[in-house]
């Protein structure tokens, strides 16, 4: 439970997958240090399951209603508290086929959920339906992101990656790896933007060829907020994909498709429905009818096929699988998700997410894994041009320059415009698939046609948003962080791009609000500006990207990834408009097939340095807001902790049997209290530490023992989203000693 306005409070959240089952270790040693010092933590679920759980409240025993809080209402309100101080981790952004799994585990844990209707037409279904698309796709982090955002990576973390550099895979000038993307028909090239001189309620409407008018949405607008519209052509999708199939096909590459089908909701799951449909092409053509009566919905990828054609005979089953198969016969070899499954990139629209494939693939010599479990050269298929040419160019970079090596390579932090849902990530509730010919419009009050677009039945158009306040905010911080770190900082803005256009005209404005005086400031379209930032990159030199909110999502996975081995190590805070502040752990995600190790051999290789790094900042916050010299103490303390932890190499490793996320949080635990117990700053804390310094250290080989003696066998979690949290207790606190120690203190 979480109650706004009390201060000296964290607010530390729980969620899904690797991440929660790393707070199920780390959160009782943060818990034990911090109640030293006088500073709660609280925690606030945010799991899939538990936002299912407050959606359907009213189906629940009285018993089941108390896991069934709306954190995420709760949450929503602190962060517009200045005193906010939020510790958010890494969540699952479900897809429809991950929602429906989870709905799946709750029933069968004897919550009275009903299923989810894949057609709502009944008006129950309908509140169903409706229910389920509030926890849908990327629904936390817009709620909780009130602020823009500032990720990098910390000296200590970039000493480490120097020392202890993780492995690259080499380039060859010869590779055939490359990005490809539409040409035209995409949202790019049809992307129309203004900027509002007053504040104005918009209609968005649809006309169809007859003149009737819809009306879709009318929304607010604020003056000075830029609002684009654009669209992507069905027909031209289609073509698009079907000659990359040709193109690979040709040449022998290997076929891959990257999208966001989990942040863009709405549109990507509807570009993925386009791309399974053309590449089993013969498949839909033949049974098209019959995937309809069955409700097949190729949005939810190929694994909607194989559910649903689970109720026909067996003999048609195998009919409609030997035609499955034959599609593979004189279609390219496609990238898989995981080979030994067979599970390939078409088969849930979740498993391939563009921020982290793309960089993994630039990192292992442009390659992915093929149906024969080897690595291939592969074409890199990302519809929408507006951001896909990056990766091209750092292809394009690695081909020429070979692969970054990350004793030397320099860094490249990112500020992102990204508060108030700002652009493509908040155009969900703006987003149409268009069910005819016509034309989409925006229009002012007195009707003045602000934008249109002609439109064909299947197109996918859609608004975007950018506030003012938001715009204004990330100048300042890119100018407070350039000084700052003493770093040169680009603005990516594409002079081709409409939207770009007019938020060059306020960043030009803003900048004038603030001392640059010796600040190397510059604005340049993308390829410039990633070119730029790799030949710093490989000189050792740093450059800040400030960029919106998608390159700030791709970004922020791929230089760390490239400079860190992952973005997991990544400072993370969103300063909030407010005042308050979120201090994210990490920028990449909740990393399933961690969960799958955890459940086969009991080992998680979670790095929880995100955590570290995000905690000391929200101390330090702390400490500063409130003049409370404790939370300094503890905060300087545990960065000299994870300093040292990095030095001596102390993460987690990935191989059973080795350091795990368990044991890499004992060090922690230890290098923090043996820094409280020697330091001088606060005798009274000195003196409370001096015991748990001295038994951790003492008993370091025993609970190490104790810690690897628990791997190396299946461990039982009782569920995936929705695990039994006793459960998740015993497996992650293996080790009674340490864990009478730490109630000792
Ligand atoms: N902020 C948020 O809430 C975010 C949530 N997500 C959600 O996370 C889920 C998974 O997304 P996905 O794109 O697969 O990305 P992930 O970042 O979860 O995974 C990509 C890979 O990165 C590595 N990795 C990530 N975090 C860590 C860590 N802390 N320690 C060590 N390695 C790490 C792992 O590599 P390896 O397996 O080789 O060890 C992992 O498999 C989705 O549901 C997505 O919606 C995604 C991004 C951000
Ligand atoms: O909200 C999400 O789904 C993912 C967020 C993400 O990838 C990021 O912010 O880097
Ligand atoms: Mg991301």
């Amino acid at each position: 439970m979480t109650t706004p306005n009390s201060e000296q409070k964290i607010v530390y959240t729980l969620t899904d997958e690797a991440p929660m089952l790393a707070t199920g270790s780390l959160l009782p040693i943060v818990r034990s240090f911090t109640a030293a010092a006088g500073i709660k933590v609280e925690t606030s679920n945010i799991s899939v399951a538990s936002r299912i759980l407050a959606g359907f409240a009213d189906r629940l025993t009285d018993e089941q209603k108390q896991e069934a809080t709306d954190t995420l209402v709760e949450l929503g309100e602190l962060t517009k508290d200045p005193s906010c101080n939020l510790i958010k981790l890494p969540n699952i952004s479900a897809s429809i086929p991950q929602l429906k799994a989870a709905i799946t585990e709750l029933q069968s844990q004897g919550y009275d959920l009903p299923d989810y209707p894949d057609e709502a037409t009944t008006d129950e279904e309908k509140d169903i339906q409706s229910r389920y698309a509030k926890v849908l796709g990327s629904a936390v982090n817009p709620v909780l992101r009130q602020g823009n955002s500032d990720r990098r990576a910390p000296p200590a973390v970039k000493a480490f990656a120097r020392k202890f550099p993780h492995s690259m895979g080499k380039w060859s000038k010869a590779s055939q790896s490359h990005a490809d993307y539409m040409r035209d028909g995409d949202f790019f090239s049809s992307e129309q933007s203004i900027t509002m001189d007053a504040a104005d309620d918009v209609r968005i409407e649809f006309v169809d060829k007859s003149g009737n008018v819809e009306v879709k949405k009318t929304l607010p607008l604020e003056a000075g907020e830029v609002f684009d519209s654009m669209f992507m052509s069905a027909k031209a999708l289609d073509t698009f994909f079907e000659r990359t199939l040709q193109e690979c096909k040709e040449d022998g590459v290997m076929w891959s498709l990257h999208v966001k089908a989990t942040m863009m909701k709405v549109s990507h799951p509807i570009v993925f429905g386009h791309a399974v449909r053309v590449f089993y092409r013969e498949v839909f053509d033949k049974y098209g009818d019959l995937f309809e009566q069955l409700g097949v919905n190729p949005n939810n990828g190929m694994a909607s096929v194989y559910d649903k054609i689970k109720t026909l005979p067996q003999s048609q089953q195998e009919e409609i699988e030997e035609a499955i198969h034959a599609c593979y016969e004189h279609r390219p070899e496609m990238a898989m998700v995981d080979s030994v499954k067979g599970i390939t990139n078409l088969h849930i629209p979740s498993d391939v997410i563009v921020d982290a494939s793309m960089p993994a693939m630039i990192r292992n010599s442009g390659k992915m894994w093929g149906r024969d479990g080897k690595t291939k050269d592969t074409k890199a298929v990302m519809p929408e041009s507006t951001y896909a040419r990056i990766y091209q160019e750092m292809i394009n970079f690695c081909k020429t320059n070979g692969a970054f090596d990350p004793t030397t390579m320099g860094t490249v932090p990112n500020v992102g415009l990204m508060a108030m849902k700002a652009e493509e990530y908040g155009s969900h509730d703006k987003t149409f698939e268009m069910t005819q010919d016509g034309t989409m419009r925006v229009v002012k009050s007195d009707g003045t046609v602000l934008m249109q677009h002609e439109v064909e039945n299947g197109d996918i158009w859609r608004a975007c948003q950018t506030k003012d306040p938001a715009v204004r905010d990330w100048v300042k911080l890119a100018v407070t962080r350039s000084r700052q770190s003493d770093t040169p900082a680009i603005f990516w803005l594409d002079d081709e791009r409409a939207h770009d256009q007019q938020l060059r005209l306020k960043v030009e404005k803003y900048l004038q609000d603030h001392d640059t005086d010796g600040l190397d400031l510059s604005i340049m379209d993308y390829n410039s500006a990633i070119r730029i930032s790799m030949e710093r990159m490989i000189r050792g030199k740093d450059t800040i990207s400030v960029t919106g909110n998608v390159l700030r999502d791709y970004l922020t996975d791929l230089f760390p990834i490239m400079e860190l081995g992952t973005s997991a190590k990544m400072l993370s805070i969103v300063p909030m408009l407010n005042g308050g502040g979120m201090y994210e752990t990490g920028a990449g995600g909740s990393a399933p097939k961690h969960v799958q190790q955890v459940q086969e051999e009991n080992h998680l290789r979670w790095d929880s340095l995100g955590e570290f790094l995000a905690l000391a900042v929200s101390l330090e916050e702390m400490g500063i807001k409130n003049d409370n010299a404790d939370a300094k103490l503890m905060a300087k303390a545990l960065d000299a902790a994870t300093g040292k932890l990095l030095e001596n190499n102390k993460s987690p490793s990935r191989k059973v049997g080795e350091l795990d996320n368990r044991g890499s949080h004992f060090y922690l635990a230890m290098y923090w209290a043996q820094y409280l117990a020697e330091q001088t700053e606060n005798a009274d804390l000195a003196k409370r530490f001096v015991p748990l310094a001295k038994a951790l250290t003492e008993n370091e080989e025993k609970i190490i023992k104790e810690l690897a003696d628990a791997q190396g066998k299946p461990a039982d979690l009782g569920g995936y989203y929705h695990p039994d949290m006793a459960k998740v207790d015993s497996v992650m606190r293996p080790s009674k000693t340490l864990n009478d120690i730490l109630a000792s203190l």
